[in-house]
């Protein structure tokens, strides 16, 4: 129940129908209107709607992470998703009860980590889907098992891991990995999903072959499952192409956005790739006065940007937009990111590094300036700038505490226009190229990712007519 985790899973099952396969998504109220706003061309996929628990803690109505008016609401948002244990089996108890609709497994997000019992108890088998990529998963075990204690090493010591060919820096782990507080709320969730992985059957990853097959088997190894390397996901969806065929509406509406149309308008005068997307997904948290330093950097850059903005209290400087009117556009409102990202005029992206943002960023040959902000963001940032040279990382300073400074605008403004017009943006951009046409072949007809997926298909489906149930894939 967050955007970054239902987005893929939604293109996953996007997919698995255009495969055949029925799915049924299960949800809750207020989550479903945007599946079914992302969801208008596939019959074989069907909603079940279940209540979200009632919370003291909660606000009324808040059923997403992205709802979520403070981060410190996380953990009690967790733990008000177990009380959806019950309304979830009496739903795969009703699928049971038909013998068309007996599920072949359930895809469950590693957050839900309780589905595990609720599959045992109907002998279904569990997938997980984590939105992490397979590298910065290995990194995070490796990580505990090579440096035992993390928390007392200084900000700039290098860590350095076996098969990680970049150093690394305690900050750019979760922060309940290195902050040494063994009373971390974050701590007993961790330790119930990685319980629930080790019983599940197999784990499905938003990554292909080409990028990181080579980790797969770490991967496997530490989450003591199969993995099945399906991504890039966004680039599996037919529907987009289903819909132009159709004439749908849909296509024009995209066609016709405001902020499409400006991208045109600046490809038109500009040429491709001199507009900067900046965007930190859908969970970042940023101070007004990060926003200002922003706002400032992207002036004194001289490039021209989109600027997706999810702060209601940030209002920009006196004159500000003003002077940035005819090279800058600040979007406060949800965006289609990936259109966004496929238009030729985009020739960069300012992110926070969600792994969707790095897949959906890299998949378009668009290339990264990588600002982490938490959870595993700091591992796939390094990655990206370090490990695939697809991109270049903003440099924060860290205060005693080790706590993230505010990142001055002059630090924005360089970095910028480093990877837009630099000589380490323009090698950047040459390897994210390369990785996208990379990306497109794995989901090809053929590619690795399309074989997967149709393995993982038919693993599931005869091994349940032949034996009544799938096999262990460990077996
Ligand atoms: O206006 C918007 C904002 C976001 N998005 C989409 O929302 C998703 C955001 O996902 P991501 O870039 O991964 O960021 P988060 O929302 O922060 O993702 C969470 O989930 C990811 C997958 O597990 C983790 O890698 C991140 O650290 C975690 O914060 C992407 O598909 C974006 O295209 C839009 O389409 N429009």
């Amino acid at each position: 129940m967050a955007q970054g985790h239902t987005l893929p899973l939604l293109d996953l099952s996007k997919a698995l129908a255009s495969r055949g396969t029925r799915v049924t998504i299960i949800t809750t109220p207020a989550n479903a209107p945007f599946i079914l706003s992302k969801n208008s061309t596939h019959p074989t996929i069907s909603l079940s709607i279940i209540p979200f628990p009632k919370v003291e803690e909660l606000p009324e109505g808040c059923e997403n992470v992205n709802h979520l008016p403070s981060p410190d609401l996380f953990v009690p948002f967790i733990n008000a998703t177990k009380l959806l244990q019950q309304p979830f089996e009496d739903v795969l108890k009703e699928l049971c009860d038909s013998d068309s609709t007996t599920p072949i497994c359930v895809i469950s997000d590693m957050f839900l980590p309780w589905t595990v019992d609720s599959c045992c108890l109907f002998d279904i088998p569990r997938i997980v889907f984590s939105g992490m990529g397979v590298l910065p998963t290995v990194i995070e075990r490796n990580a505990s098992l090579h440096v035992p204690c993390i928390s007392s090493l200084l900000h700039s010591e290098p860590i350095n891991l076996p098969s990680v060919p970049f150093p690394l820096n305690k900050t750019d782990f979760p922060d309940f990995a290195w902050r040494g507080d063994e009373e971390h709320p974050m701590l007993p969730i961790i330790s119930e999903i990685k319980q629930a992985e080790s019983h599940s059957w197999g784990y499905v990853v938003n990554s292909f072959e080409e990028l990181e097959g080579d980790h797969v088997a770490a991967f496997e190894n530490h989450k003591e499952t199969k993995a099945w390397l399906v991504g890039p996901l966004l680039l599996h969806d037919q529907s987009k192409q289903d819909l132009m065929n159709s004439g749908s509406k849909d296509v024009d509406q995209k066609q016709f956005s405001p902020y499409i149309k400006w991208l045109d308008q600046k490809m038109e005068g500009l040429g491709p790739g001199n507009v900067i997307y900046v965007a930190f997904g859908s969970q970042s948290y940023m101070t007004d006065l990060q926003m200002e330093e922003i706002a400032l950097g992207l002036e004194m850059a001289g490039q021209p940007f989109i600027w997706v903005v999810r702060s209601r209290t940030w209002v920009p400087p006196v004159g500000w937009e003003d002077r940035v009117k005819e090279r800058g556009l600040v979007i406060r409102d949800w965006v289609d990111q990936r259109g966004i990202l496929e238009h030729p005029a985009i020739g960069g992206f300012l992110t926070h590094c969600g792994w969707n943002s790095v897949l959906e960023g890299l998949s378009m040959g668009v290339p990264l300036l990588a600002w982490p902000m938490g959870a595993e963001q700091g591992l796939n940032a390094r990655y990206t700038a370090m490990g695939l040279k697809a991109g270049l990382m903003v440099l924060q300073e860290r205060d005693a505490k080790d706590d993230p400074m505010t990142v001055q605008h002059n630090v924005i403004c360089d970095s910028v226009k480093e990877l837009m017009r630099g000589d380490q943006g323009k090698k950047a951009r040459e390897r994210a190229q390369e990785l996208g046409r990379k990306a497109r072949q794995a989901v090809e007809k053929g590619g690795s990712s399309d074989k997967k997926l149709d393995e993982l298909i038919e693993c599931l489906t005869l091994k349940t007519r032949i034996q009544g149930r799938p096999a262990d894939p460990k077996g």
